[in-house]
Formats: structure tokens, sequence, C-alpha cells
């Protein structure tokens, strides 16, 4: 069956997360293929079991297939917040971008500035100030705030693992307190970045030695997705930085992702066993690919340094599956763990991100990019709404992706370092505002 035109508004609404237990039809046997996605839409995307429509309205404009009519339900039975938006789009479509720039002050309001020189300019958004008026109070109505403070404070928002998602609290100063389960996860978070520090600086000064007796001056970066783009992205980012730059000399580190023996090859040529440091970043430390590249690499070590004992001196882990970084064979110290409310996307601050980056650039640099990201907390958790920027963001995406129906989104950086911003985006891009936007 063709999606009809009201088939999308349905998912479109639905993929409001940020904004969701608004909508939902009762809970009737589903009578088409087309009302089982949409009600699968719903349910995935909403988690809410109040009733919105019901399946008999429902029911009757399927059997007629009379899309439009059921269009006009559910704008009927939306909350005015929501069908505000959408009356909006009809004058905003009508709108070109060019007659919106010409209005100055219009486009002034629409500069932002954030912290640490961040800056957001949303004037070529197709927006006006009262579609934005609408936004923030789509934003007021559906409790973002109240969201924001739950996640704050560690609440388990996540609610399909039922567990917090406490990215903040991996970058929040060690004096902070964020409790689950009545115990301080900041306590836990500083306890592993004092690890960190301490083993980073012991291999970047040399006091750790390889099998040999020779320092580690090399570090190859084993995982994917998560595991993988988000620190390669920082990487790139911080090569050209004065400070970290200094600090990387005469230091290499390189990444592990695909499981193509080219890539195996080219991520070790060049390398001597003898001088290298492997790093198995893995949550799960299930993941196939990771764990076929860690295999082969822990294979070329033991091969080039003649003895299985040298794993212990050459390859180091992140994960939170302790027992099973111990059965590969990798020394409880030198395994730096993180915890189930660390979600792969976030992952960067974590573990995951500070150990390449800290023996690479040193721990001081990374805990200047700890300090960023949470000034950055700071503000989205204190500034009003028309001034906070990853709330006005979230709200654009909510405007283009489920009100306006645009599908696509481009990303562009206009900056060589910001190189590998493009698939650590898009892998974390969820097309929806989530409650973290
Ligand atoms: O860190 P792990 O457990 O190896 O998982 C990696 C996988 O998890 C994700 O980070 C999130 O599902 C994926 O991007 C990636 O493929």
């Amino acid at each position: 069956m063709r999606d009809p035109l009201p088939w999308c508004m349905c998912v479109r609404m639905c993929a409001s997360t940020a904004f969701k237990r608004e909508f939902v039809w009762d809970a009737g046997k589903p009578r088409s293929i087309s009302e089982y996605v949409i009600r699968a839409f719903w349910v995935t995307h909403s988690g809410s079991r109040s009733i919105f429509l019901s399946s008999q309205t429902v029911a009757a404009h399927f059997a007629h297939r009379d899309w439009l009519g059921l269009a006009r339900e559910i704008m009927a039975a939306m909350p005015p917040v929501w069908s505000e938006l959408f009356t909006q789009a009809t004058k905003m479509k009508g709108t070109h971008l060019k007659t919106l720039m010409q209005d100055q002050a219009r486009n002034d309001s629409m500069f932002v500035k954030a912290v640490g020189g961040m800056v957001l300019d949303y004037c070529r958004e197709k927006v006006d100030q009262e579609t934005m008026g609408k936004l923030f109070a789509l934003a007021e109505k559906t409790g973002v705030e109240e969201k924001k403070k739950k996640m704050f404070s560690g609440v388990k928002i996540n609610e399909t693992e039922g567990r917090p998602a406490l990215h903040v609290a991996l970058r929040a100063p060690r004096e902070a307190k964020i409790e689950v389960d009545g115990a301080n996860v900041v306590t836990d978070v500083w306890k592993v970045l004092d690890g960190i520090k301490d083993f980073s600086e012991k291999v970047r000064s040399g006091e750790w030695k390889g099998f040999t007796g020779k320092p580690l001056t090399d570090v190859l970066c084993i995982g994917i997705g998560g595991s993988y783009l988000g620190v390669e992205f920082v990487f790139e980012a911080l090569k050209t930085d004065p400070e970290a730059a200094a600090a990387a000399t005469g230091r290499r580190l390189r990444f592990l992702a695909n499981v193509d023996p080219i890539d195996v090859k080219r991520a070790l040529d060049g390398l001597s066993a003898e001088t290298t440091l492997v790093l198995v970043v893995s949550k799960t430390f299930t993941t196939a690919e990771t764990m076929l590249n860690a295999k082969t690499v822990k294979a070329w070590l033991i091969k080039e340094l003649g003895d299985p004992a040298c794993v212990a001196k050459h390859v180091a882990a992140c994960s939170t599956a302790l027992d099973k970084t111990a059965a590969f064979g990798i020394d409880s110290n030198n395994v730096f763990g993180f915890w189930d409310w660390v979600g792969g996307r976030f992952s960067c601050w974590s573990a995951v991100g500070a150990l390449p980056l800290s023996l690479q650039y040193g721990f001081p640099v990374m805990e200047k990019f700890l300090k960023g990201a949470h000034e950055m907390d700071n503000h989205f958790f204190s500034a009003p709404a028309a001034e906070n920027l990853p709330l006005i963001m979230g709200l654009l995406s909510v405007w283009n992706c489920s009100v306006l129906g645009y599908e696509g989104l481009a990303v562009l950086p206009y900056c060589q370092a910001l190189v590998r911003f493009v698939p650590r985006t898009s892998s974390s891009w969820t097309w929806r505002a989530t409650a973290s936007a």
C-alpha cells in the first residue's frame, strides 16, 4: 500500500519525541497495514497510552481511503499548541526566505550568543518571531523544562531501558552531586578520570614501558560507531589547536573501526608492536566488528613480541563489561569503566574519549574539553528559552521535520578541523528533537 499524505502526517507528529505523550489512539486491533505502521510508530515514539483518536474513527477513514478526512480528524483532535504550528506552517511555506531576511529586527533576534564564544545564527530558517513564539510555547506546554530538570538530576528518563541519560554527569565538576539510586555518580566519574590521568601520564612520560622495555609512543584505538566516531572527531578537531598539537609531539593516535582487512593493514602500517599501545573501546565488549579487530591485533602483538604475556603491557580497554575484558586477557588495572547510563553516542566524554585523547594530547587538554562541555550543559540548563542554543536547535528540528515535513538536513562544516563532524553527527542525529536537544 502506498503511503498517503495523512499517514506521513501521523508519523511526523509521532516523531516529535521531545513533546510526546500528547497523542495516541486507543488500542483496538489494527485493521490495515498502514494503521499498523502508524500505531507502531506511535507507540515506539510516544510511549503513551492515552487516547487521541478512536480506532473506529481511524478505521472508518481507512476503509474509505479518506486520507483528507483522517487528516482533518487529526488536526481537530490536536492540542492547540500543535494545531497552531501546523496553521503557521501554511503561512510560512508561502513566504520566501528573501522576504523574511528583509526584516532586520527579525534577523537580529535570531542571532544568539551562548557560552565560550559560541553563537547561533538561525535567521535563514523558515521562521519568523511569531513562529518562534509558538515553538517556545510548545516547549513550555510539553514540559521541556521539567524533563530537563529530570535529566540533570539523574531521574530514569530513558524509559525503554529504565536508566537515566546522564552524559552531563561525565563532565560535571568534581564537587558536583548527581545521585542515581542513592549514590553520587560524579564521585565514580572522577575516580575513573583520576585513573586515566595517572595511566596516561605514565605512558606519555615513558614510565610505563612496553614488553621489551621501550616507551609506548603510538596508540591504536579499536572501536566502532558510538565507541569511535566521537573520539575521532575530537582528535581531528584538536590536531591544530596549538596547546594540543604541542602536547602531541612525537605521538601517534590511530583508529581501527572497519572489519575490512585492508583497514587493519592500514592501521598497523608503520607501527612497531614494541612501541604500540592498543585500546579496545567497547561498552559491551561483544560487538562483532570490534571483537574481530581486537583479536586480530592481539594476534599481531603476540606474533611480533613472541609471548602472550605482552598483552598485559600493550592492551588497555574502555568498557562496562569487566568480566569480558578479563577473559580477553586485559589486566584489570588497565580497564577504564563507564556506566550503563552512558549512551554510545554520548560516550566521548567518558573513558571512551578521555583515555585515547589524554594519551594523545595529555590530561589537561582533555580536562578543558570536559569543562567546555560542562559550560554548555549549564547554559542549556539555565538560559532562558529565547537565548538557549540547544533548545532553539531542538525546536527548529521539530519545526523543520515534524511540522514543515522537510526530509533532509545539510550539515556543512566550513572548517577542515571539523572534518569528522559529519560522520559523528549523522551517527547520533535522530532526525527528531529529543529531550537532550
Ligand atoms: O561500544 P560497543 O558495545 O562496542 O557498541 C558499539 C555500537 O553501539 C553503538 O555505539 C550504539 O548502538 C553503535 O554505534 C555501535 O555500533
